[in-house]
């Protein structure tokens, strides 16, 4: 699914806008990570891709757009699009394998979903749930409530889910922050395979040598693009550049650190050798 931002601007209050005129295009079936400084508006960005926030300008997802939809075409157009958040869209209370299932239902109305589930999933743990567990590395956790897994063990079940799901835009949050070397790298490969099947892979990392091993690199700064182009031509001094954020910026949350002080998860070897687009 291609991706075309506009002249995107989001504003909290009166603060200073969280994204500043962004406009990006980004192909059908490419692959792209999104890095910057704690404020510089990741996650904001992420946020637009779902019309999570009130935004201004285009916001276009295989050519709708998103901000200009009725809510029933809005649900059709965030089927397509697979989300992995750490502490979001999972239902705590049900057991792993039946979030996982719920791909299947993602973005469906209230009474669409409940029929659904009914038919499908509810009448039972799926086979594809079953088995996007699995390829996670976590089968013998399908009935363990999901709001007793840790961290890194929910963002393998929201990956699990999107393989159920199969979106054709995956929107990834720092989907390795939480795990250990070898998950991250099982989880890595799990959204390699899903965009090598074909669907558009945004990744938000404050993790800049693995997002240096994507063949394109988005660098925000205080809202805006500061860097659109392959890693190579990322040097060191711009890069520090895009990481020299004004301190107002920071978010009332955050911790103060910026990206390279951050101790990130080691690199997963999966990206390694894989063709760019
Ligand atoms: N719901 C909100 N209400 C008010 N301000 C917000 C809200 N969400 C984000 N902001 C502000 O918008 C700016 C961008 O925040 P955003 O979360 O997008 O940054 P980020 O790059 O994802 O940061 P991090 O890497 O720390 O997650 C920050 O100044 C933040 O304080």
């Amino acid at each position: 699914m291609e991706v075309s931002l506009r002249d995107v601007s989001v504003r909290f209050g009166e603060s200073l806008p969280a994204l500043d005129g962004v406009s990006l295009e980004v192909a059908s079936g490419e692959r792209l990570a999104v890095v910057g400084s704690s404020g510089a508006g990741k996650s904001t960005l992420f946020r637009t891709l779902t019309r999570g926030v009130p935004a201004t300008g285009e916001v276009v997802l295989g050519g709708r757009d998103l901000y200009r939809l009725g809510s029933r075409e809005l649900r059709a157009v965030r089927r397509r699009v697979g989300t992995v958040r750490q502490g979001y869209d999972l239902v705590p209370q049900l057991p792993a394998g039946m979030n996982v299932a719920l791909g299947e239902l993602v973005g469906l109305g209230p009474l669409a979903s409940l029929a659904a589930f009914f038919r499908g999933p509810g009448a039972g743990i799926s086979r594809r749930a079953a088995e996007a567990l699995g390829r996670v590395g976590m089968p013998e956790k399908i009935l363990a409530r999901t709001g007793d897994l840790s961290g890194g063990q929910q963002q393998r079940v929201a990956v699990a889910r999107l393989l159920v799901q199969r979106p054709d835009l995956v929107l990834a949050d720092e989907p390795f922050s939480a795990v250990d070397p070898v998950t991250s790298e099982k989880v890595f490969e799990t959204l390699l395979d899903l965009n090598r099947e074909g669907a558009t892979l945004i990744v938000n990392l404050h993790d800049v040598a693995l997002a240096r091993r994507f063949p394109r690199l988005v660098a925000l700064k205080d809202g805006r693009v500061a860097y659109d182009g392959p890693p190579q031509a990322l040097t060191e001094s711009r890069l520090a550049g895009i990481y020299s954020t004004d301190p107002a910026r920071l978010p009332a949350n955050g911790d103060g650190k910026d990206a390279r002080t951050r101790s990130g998860t080691p690199l997963p070897g999966g990206l390694d050798g894989v063709a760019s687009h």
